[in-house]
Parts: structure tokens; C-alpha cells; sequence
């Protein structure tokens, strides 16, 4: 890992709602994975992307093919997942939305759907253990899978969301965003949310998708992932600002992938502050956890020293975020009372 997280940003509760399960798994599970598969030789420089370092788009999108390789039995995504989500727990995060594509393999014998049944069951087995952290999971539709398969996954997803009392909760759209057009999934974004999916649409992540963007606002999505072009000055326009601004959408904000993946030039001018200074709903995320090796806290720290925003700014920001979950009322209502609980003894304990 890199440098250290102040134990305040570690302590504070905090919810997750922008985390794709293949890309949050960390070093350690890495080597369990290699382990089990030594003859794929894979190294941790091919599934990470740690201090410093920097690489394109398309060689961040290689990444996820190698842990791919590495995760493709049931067996692989329990121990993934339950791992991921000790992980994220041992965070301070309190509920946690993972994310993650229903995947078939031939050569195992894996199907979408046993996927699928594999996640639920690590999320009820974490619950078993008793870990302090709710998780609910959204099926990802990849965009460059096209229209079939995408028909198929939102299937999944509203039988997965009826089956299991409500643990799916919402449908991500993800993918490499420089293939294919987002317009030609939108009879099955719209199909998902007439089901009561909720829909959270990575947007806007490259340049010029203005009019994949105008599309997609129409439906309109309940949350969005990046929309790092969506404003003017980035070469977006004024009409999907007004959209975003008009329906309150909240926008999924991961720094240090959109950093380390090169669609933000620095840290200082990532689209938080634009957004921050409308005061629109935002939400601090990690994306990718391992791949891009950071964590929750050190995001919200990472916010906090680049744009000089307090612990009690940070704090506001963590707590806002209940509101922009897929939970149910009464969930949400349970976390905002646990935030309460906790906030004297973290301003008390780790003075500012
Ligand atoms: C390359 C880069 C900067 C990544 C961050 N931005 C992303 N944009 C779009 N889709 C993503 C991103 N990160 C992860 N994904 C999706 O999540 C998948 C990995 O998690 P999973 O297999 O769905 O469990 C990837 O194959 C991809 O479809
Ligand atoms: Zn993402």
C-alpha cells in the first residue's frame, strides 16, 4: 500500500457505492488467486497499478482481462468476494454496493447465472459471520457485449432482485466507454428500470459522448458513475449539466482511478470541486480498490488535503451519501442513526 491513512478518515463510517467487485481484489487475495493457477504466470505488476504510476485507458481495460483469467470458477469469486468484502469492512465502511459483470465460462462450466448465485451467497455467508457492514449488490451490463447479452443480464438481475429479498438492488452499465454506444442499450436500461432496478450508468467517463450522454439522461439514471465530461468547460454541454442538475442525480466520484487511468490530468483538477461548488450530491468511491491499490479512507483523505476541506466537511460528505444509496427507507434510516452514534467518539478520539 501506499503512504498511511489518518486514523480519522479509516475510523469515520463510510458508505461505498462505485466498487466493481474483479477490480477491488487486493495483493494478498491476488496471491491466493496465482497460487491456485501458478501456470498462468501472473505477476502483481499485471493486475495492479500502484504508486505513481499512470497508464491508458486501453491498458487499464488489459488489467481486468489478466484478473479475469485469474477468477473464473465459483470457487474463485466466493473466496473474491468474501474477501472483498472483509476488506471493505476493515475499511470502516458500513454498506457497501459492489458491483460486478455476470460472467460465462466455458471452460469451467460457469455460467451468468451461477455467477450471480455465487455473489448472493458470499454476501449472505459475510452477513452469517457477522461483519459490521451491509452490502447489497447491482448487476453490470458491459457495453461491449452489445445488446443480447445486455437483454440477458437485466433478465438476471430483476429474477436475482425478486429471488433475494431484495439484496440486488440496481443495474451498473460499464465497460471500456470507447466501445460501442450506449444508445443501443437503452431498451434494456429502460426495461430494467420499469422493473424497479435502480440504475447507476457510467457516463460521460471519455470525451465526446455528448450524445450517448443526452440519451441516457433521458431515462434518467438514479445515480451516475465518473461523468467526468459532462460539463462545458470539459467540452460537455450546458443541456446534460442542466439534466444531471435538474433531476438531482448524484455523481459517483473515483479520483485516483480517473487519475491513474488518465481522463483527469491531476488530482487538483478532477471534477469533484465543479460539482462540490454547485453543492449537487456527491459521492467519494474507489472504483477499482486493487487495481488502482487504494481504499475508501484514503479517497476521502485524498479529497480532503487536495481541495482543503475539513474533517467536518468530510464528514458531511460521508453522511449525505446514506441519501444517495439504493437502501430501503428503513435502511437508510438505520444508517443515519449509526452515524450519529459514532460521530462523538471519532471527533473525540482523533482530534482535527
Ligand atoms: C480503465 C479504468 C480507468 C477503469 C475505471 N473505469 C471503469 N470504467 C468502465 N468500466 C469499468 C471501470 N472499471 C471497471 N470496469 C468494469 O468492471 C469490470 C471488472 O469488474 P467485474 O468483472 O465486473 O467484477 C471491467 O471488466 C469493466 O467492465
Ligand atoms: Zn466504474
Amino acid at each position: 500500500m501506499e503512504n498511511e491513512v489518518d486514523l480519522f478518515y479509516r475510523q469515520m463510517p463510510k458508505v461505498e457505492l462505485h466498487a466493481h467487485l474483479n477490480g477491488s481484489v487486493s495483493f494478498s487475495t491476488i496471491e491466493k488467486l496465482t497460487a491456485r493457477k501458478p501456470h498462468l504466470n501472473i505477476e502483481h505488476n499485471m493486475t495492479a497499478i500502484c504508486s505513481g504510476q499512470r497508464r491508458t485507458l486501453d491498458e487499464c481495460f488489459q488489467v481486468f482481462k489478466v484478473i479475469h483469467q485469474l477468477v473464473d470458477t465459483e470457487e474463485d469469486i466466493l473466496m473474491v468476494a468474501k474477501d472483498v468484502i472483509r476488506q471493505f469492512a476493515d475499511d470502516g465502511v458500513k454498506y457497501l454496493e459492489l458491483r460486478s459483470t455476470p460472467r460465462e465460462e466455458k471452460n469451467t462450466g460457469m455460467t451468468r447465472r451461477s455467477y450471480v448465485q455465487t455473489v448472493i451467497e458470499a454476501i449472505s455467508q459475510c452477513g452469517n459471520e457477522g461483519l459490521d457492514i451491509e452490502v447489497r449488490f447491482l448487476v453490470s451490463v458491459d457495453r461491449r457485449h452489445g445488446f443480447e447479452v445486455a437483454m440477458e443480464t437485466v433478465k438476471l438481475a430483476e429474477d436475482f432482485m425478486l429471488s433475494t429479498d431484495g439484496l440486488v438492488v440496481g443495474l451498473d452499465l460499464s465497460g471500456d466507454p470507447t466501445v460501442g454506444h450506449g444508445g443501443d442499450l437503452l431498451p434494456a436500461l429502460q426495461k430494467a428500470k420499469n422493473c424497479g432496478l435502480k440504475l447507476s450508468l457510467h457516463m460521460s467517463e471519455v470525451p465526446s459522448q455528448v450524445d450517448e450522454s443526452e440519451l441516457l439522461l433521458n431515462i434518467p439514471p438514479d445515480r451516475i458513475g465518473h461523468g467526468t465530461f459532462l460539463h462545458p468547460e470539459v467540452g460537455g454541454a450546458q443541456s446534460l449539466v442542466d439534466k444531471v442538475t435538474m433531476n438531482n442525480i448524484p455523481l459517483e466520484l473515483c479520483l485516483t482511478s480517473n487519475v491513474k487511468g488518465q481522463t483527469v490530468s491531476s488530482y487538483s483538477n478532477h471534477h469533484f470541486l465543479y460539482w462540490y461548488n454547485k453543492g449537487h450530491p456527491v459521492v467519494i468511491c474507489t472504483d477499482d480498490r486493487g487495481v488502482f491499490c487504494t481504499e475508501l479512507s484514503r479517497e476521502y483523505q485524498l479529497v480532503a488535503s487536495t481541495f482543503g476541506l475539513s474533517q467536518e466537511d468530510m464528514w458531511s460528505l460521508s453522511h449525505k451519501a446514506i441519501d444517495y444509496t439504493f437502501a430501503s427507507a428503513s435502511l437508510k434510516e438505520q444508517l443515519h442513526r449509526r452515524w450519529l452514534e459514532l460521530r462523538p467518539s471519532l471527533f473525540q478520539t482523533v482530534p482535527n
